[in-house]
């Protein structure tokens, strides 16, 4: 090769390699023009820098004031849809749900750890929509009237810890929420979060969280990583070991209660969860289980703690916050009790219809601080679709930003401030209502099912958010019967000081809970012989920790 060529040859070289980046740059202009707007990206890392990693959600909302309801960001060249209104939200992801109800890839902790067996992270498609019909079989009107009594159950243990330990109030919530998510996933209940049982399952959720942090691993850029050996990628080899040692403890818990079953006289016998129901219908009707293996099956009882468990635990945290932080809330709440239940008995879910307030206040809690600020998992787009005269790809991944939605003064005036009223009706207001109070009431968006949008949109909805409404209407309605729950002298408190990651909680605070009377603690005494009775009905946890060594 003479000289010349060679120098010739290195120019084309270069100029091809100049030109492979010029033309991703402008392919990308023209995907920015076309979706819908949102801050300027730059060429290559999108919006990365000016996305904050402290509360992004507060920022997006901000930006939802610049850009619209709907806005773009780039994650290096990945687009992301953020929804920051309900209508929008509604006509997406309800109207055009069969378009927006997929998931995004999630490399790491779907495929490489769970291996794509739980339904959080599947994609919409069949394997998806089997587990989530397995699972509604587990929680009908009829199912979940067959778990009020485990929840008054609980919610009796849990004002009589409080009775011994009010300052661990926050320990005692997560007990009492994972108890109940695991008396409804498999018929044990949790009696301490000491119990190995409990731990080993907590470690695990740990452990998935550390895998859901963007940026964490090169893999969820460069997907083609996955397939190198474990031999030279050994962060691969200990999520994959860290996935099976978690699908071999599924496993085992879903055979302690085929072992519950095999020993009984009668299934009857066995006590009512989806893990029952759901082999009982496998063994009568194999084939509509034949697309599951033993593994995938032990992740439909295991995804209800994950989704569950925290997320209801977080909301009632919120909600001691925000009566520590909203006396005259605490006061509407006492004076209902008082009129409707009195102090000689605890309020049950036979009262709910004539506890109207006590009802809003849940569901007002939902909405003031929503746990999955950012609507949880983010939806992804399965086929193109066209809105307001924008270009929506496929593999888009779209969120709900539930906070701003939630905090949309046009409906929710003065959102910050906690307001059962919202939720009242008219006449019901002229009842409740204090002399401050009925000016910022506001109405709540008729497109939000229930009044909020803190469950979900669509066909992902959250599956369990009535379990999580009955739970919350169980803890909140005998914790406000017993207790006066206060700030305590000198503390300032802030209403937002939560904290980081997706699913927030009140950072930890102490605050006043004293039992209001003689007279309330007596019953509530006398409640738990009753309540530890129910609770028998569900033993706690003692094969399975052994069968996986731990
Ligand atoms: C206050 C408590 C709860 C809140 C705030 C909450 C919120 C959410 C949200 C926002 C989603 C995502 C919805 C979407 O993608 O549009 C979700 C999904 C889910 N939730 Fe809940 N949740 C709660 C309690 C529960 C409970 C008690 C269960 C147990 C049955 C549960 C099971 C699930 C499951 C399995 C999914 C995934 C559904 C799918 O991907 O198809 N959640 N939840």
């Amino acid at each position: 090769m003479s000289p010349d060529s060679f120098t010739s040859t290195w120019y084309s070289i270069l100029l091809v390699l100049a030109l492979i980046p010029t033309a991703i740059f402008f392919v990308d202009i023209l995907r920015w023009m076309r979706m819908p707007p949102g801050p300027r990206p730059l060429p290559f890392i999108g919006n990365k820098l000016s996305i904050p990693r402290k509360h992004p959600w507060i920022q997006f909302q901000e930006w939802s004031k610049i850009y619209g309801p709907i806005f773009t960001i780039w994650i290096g060249r990945r687009p992301t849809c953020i929804i920051s209104d309900a209508d929008v939200a509604a006509e997406l992801m309800e109207k055009r749900s069969s378009k927006y109800s997929s998931r995004p890839r999630f490399v790491t902790m779907g495929e490489l750890y769970w291996d794509m067996a739980t339904m959080l992270v599947q994609p919409y498609g069949k394997a998806w929509s089997i587990r989530r019909k397995l699972l509604h079989t587990a929680l009908t009107p009829t199912a979940l009237s067959l778990y009020q009594p485990v929840q008054e159950a609980e919610a009796v243990r849990l004002c009589n810890q409080l009775l011994e330990a009010p300052a661990s109030w926050e320990r005692h919530i997560e007990r009492f929420t994972s108890s109940i998510v695991f008396t409804v996933s498999y018929g044990h209940r949790i009696d301490s979060l000491e119990d190995k049982t409990m731990k080993k399952r907590q470690e695990f959720m740990v452990y998935v969280a550390s895998l859901n942090v963007p940026g964490a691993f090169l893999v969820e850029s460069l997907p083609f990583l996955k397939y190198l050996p474990n031999a030279i990628a050994p962060w691969k080899a200990e999520v994959q070991r860290r996935g099976h040692e978690e699908a071999a403890f599924n496993m085992a818990l879903v055979e302690d209660v085929q072992q519950d079953l095999d020993t009984a006289k009668d299934p009857s016998d066995v006590a009512d969860s989806l893990c029952k129901i759901l082999l009982l219908a496998r063994k009568a009707n194999p084939e509509s289980f034949s697309i599951l293996s033993d593994r995938d099956f032990s992740f439909l009882p295991a995804a209800i703690f994950g989704a569950g468990s925290d997320t209801t635990a977080s909301t009632l945290c919120s909600a001691i916050l925000a009566l520590v932080t909203h006396p005259h809330v605490l006061q509407t709440a006492h004076d209902e009790l008082d009129r409707v239940v009195g102090p000689n008995r605890l309020p049950t879910f036979a009262d709910e219809p004539s506890l109207p307030y006590i009802r809003a206040l849940c569901k007002e809690v939902l909405r003031w601080r929503p746990v999955s600020v950012l609507g949880g998992q983010p939806h992804a787009t399965s086929e193109p679709d066209e809105y307001a005269g924008y270009h929506i790809p496929a593999n888009t991944t779209v969120l709900g930003n539930s906070w701003a939605i939630n905090m949309n003064e046009r409906y929710y005036p003065n959102p910050h401030r906690m307001n059962p009223l919202r939720f009242l009706s008219p006449a019901e207001v002229l009842v409740y209502a204090r002399p401050d109070e009925s000016d910022d009431k506001g109405e709540p968006h008729p497109n939000s099912k229930m009044g909020h949008s803190t469950f979900g949109w669509g066909r992902r909805v959250c599956p369990g958010a009535d379990l999580a409404v009955n739970s919350l209407f169980a803890a909140m309605s005998k914790l406000l019967w017993a207790y006066d729950i206060k700030p305590l002298k000198g503390v300032t408190y802030d209403i937002f000081d939560y904290t980081e990651g997706f699913n927030i909680r009140p950072n930890p605070f102490q605050c006043e809970i004293r039992v209001r009377s003689k007279a309330h603690r007596e019953v509530l005494q006398e409640n738990l012989k009753g309540a530890e009775k129910t609770m028998e009905r569900f033993p706690v946890f003692d094969k399975s920790a052994e069968w996986v060594g731990i």
